[in-house]
């Protein structure tokens, strides 16, 4: 079954005001849709990210994958290799901080997904079951929590409003676990000064006692405070997020803190996992499929983190609703996905590309689609409104950040900030 045409439509969403280490969402996030069509008359779907340069790429893979086999996954990666290069660059688009990415797994990743789409369809079978079989019926996400503004001047408010204090931030856990059902509670850190974001932890904790919580300030604090945290925080959080940049600073903290340390930024390629192994750097690997090269390697990643004996579980960036399929059939088929994974669904705000009703939350957890393929489809409706948006939501190539957002590139000079 032969890849007939590529189609690459870069969308925004209206993204809210969230703060994180690098500046504050809003307007606009940006996604990339891929739809590869088939000589049999078959079509998958895969979403990417959003930001200028990665667009570019993954058009011109698009046009170099055309004829090829759905099932050719080692040529379609050789393809995408040779034309954008197995590069492992500094990444500074979405949170600010310098995160690697390994470029060829990066522009991949959505082609994959939308060719085990086609596959499923082909043989009537979840994406899961062409993984290796769901484990889990349901896999859990956790709420992620956000210092926010409130709306934008002029606009009227959402309904979460403001979140700049621990009062605001356990009322919107509290909203987020009533509308979702929530049984993990993340908060995204690094805004404020560290021992504020501690205080905000303390609160959850004594608002939700049985919920297992995290903190993630992106690698914006030296080693010293790091420890400082962690050590402040002992006996409350479940694991620590990238609290320092780099494997050794992490490594140094890890020797020191009472909890778990996870990333998504100084492990994010097959290479990182040496150093980071032997300096005993993390306890826990967010993996995220949309840069670790799609959602096979990221169950050959699975088996890695369990040999060394390093626990699972997943990273999110404002995303819609076909990337919540692959994370969610991803997760189903990895038994060692041990802990609630990242989403930013709540935050879109019912705006998606999916037509709804496929993916729902029950409990915080998003049932695994049994249909064939990813078990999601395109509403075109909402392409062309959310394709018409980004033509007009005044990107240029200096904005390549993946968001439309109030960025303060200083911050980017300026780590650690405390
Ligand atoms: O470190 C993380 O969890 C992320 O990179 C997730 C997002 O980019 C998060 O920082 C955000 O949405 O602002």
């Amino acid at each position: 079954m032969n890849i007939r045409e590529i189609t690459v439509t870069p969308v925004a969403f209206r993204d809210p005001p969230l703060l994180n280490a690098a500046g504050v969402h809003e307007p606009w996030a940006l996604r990339t849709i891929v739809e590869v069509a088939t000589d049999e008359g078959l079509s998958g779907l895969g979403e990417t990210y959003g930001d200028l340069g990665h667009l570019e790429k993954v058009r011109s893979a698009a046009s170099a994958l055309i004829g090829l086999d759905v099932h050719a996954q080692n040529e379609i990666y050789s393809r995408v290799s040779a034309l954008v290069g197995d590069v492992v660059s500094d990444l500074h688009g979405l949170t600010g901080a310098a995160t690697k990415e390994k470029s060829v797994d990066r522009v991949y990743s959505p082609f994959e997904v939308a060719c085990l789409d086609i596959r499923g369809k082909a043989t009537g079978r979840p994406v899961s079951d062409l993984l290796g079989g769901a484990v889990r019926q349901a896999v859990p996400y956790s709420a992620y929590l956000f210092y926010k503004w409130a709306g934008h001047p002029g606009e009227p408010d959402d309904r979460f409003g403001a979140a700049l204090d621990p009062e605001g931030i356990v009322a919107q856990a509290r909203l987020l676990i009533e509308e979702y059902g929530f049984r993990s509670i993340k908060l995204k850190g690094g805004v404020f000064e560290p021992m504020r974001e501690v205080e905000a932890i303390r609160a959850l904790r004594e608002a939700f006692p049985d919920h297992p919580l995290r903190l993630d300030p992106n690698a914006v604090w030296s080693v010293e405070t790091s420890i400082e945290v962690a050590r402040a925080l002992d006996g409350t959080l479940e694991y620590l997020e990238d609290p320092t940049a780099g494997i050794s600073g992490m490594a140094a903290v890890a020797n020191q803190a009472p909890m778990p340390l996870a990333t998504n930024m100084c492990v994010v390629t097959f290479e990182h996992l040496p150093p980071a192994i032997r300096e005993g750097a993390i306890g826990v690997l967010l993996s995220d499929h949309h840069y670790w090269g799609g959602l096979a390697r990221s169950v050959q990643l699975a088996r890695l983190c369990e040999t060394f004996g390093i626990s699972l579980s997943m990273h999110s960036n404002s995303h819609l609703g076909i990337s919540l399929a692959a994370m969610t059939h991803l997760a189903a088929a990895v038994p060692n996905v041990a802990t609630a994974c990242d989403t930013h669904t709540p935050w879109q705000d019912g705006q998606d590309v999916v037509a709804p009703g496929a993916l729902r939350f029950v409990d915080g957890a998003v049932p695994v689609p049994t249909g064939p393929g990813l078990g999601v489809e395109l509403d075109r409706d909402a392409l062309a409104v959310m394709h018409e948006q980004y033509l007009k939501c005044g990107l240029t190539s200096r904005d390549d950040t993946g968001y439309m957002r109030r960025f303060d590139p200083s911050f980017v000079n300026s780590r650690p900030r405390w």
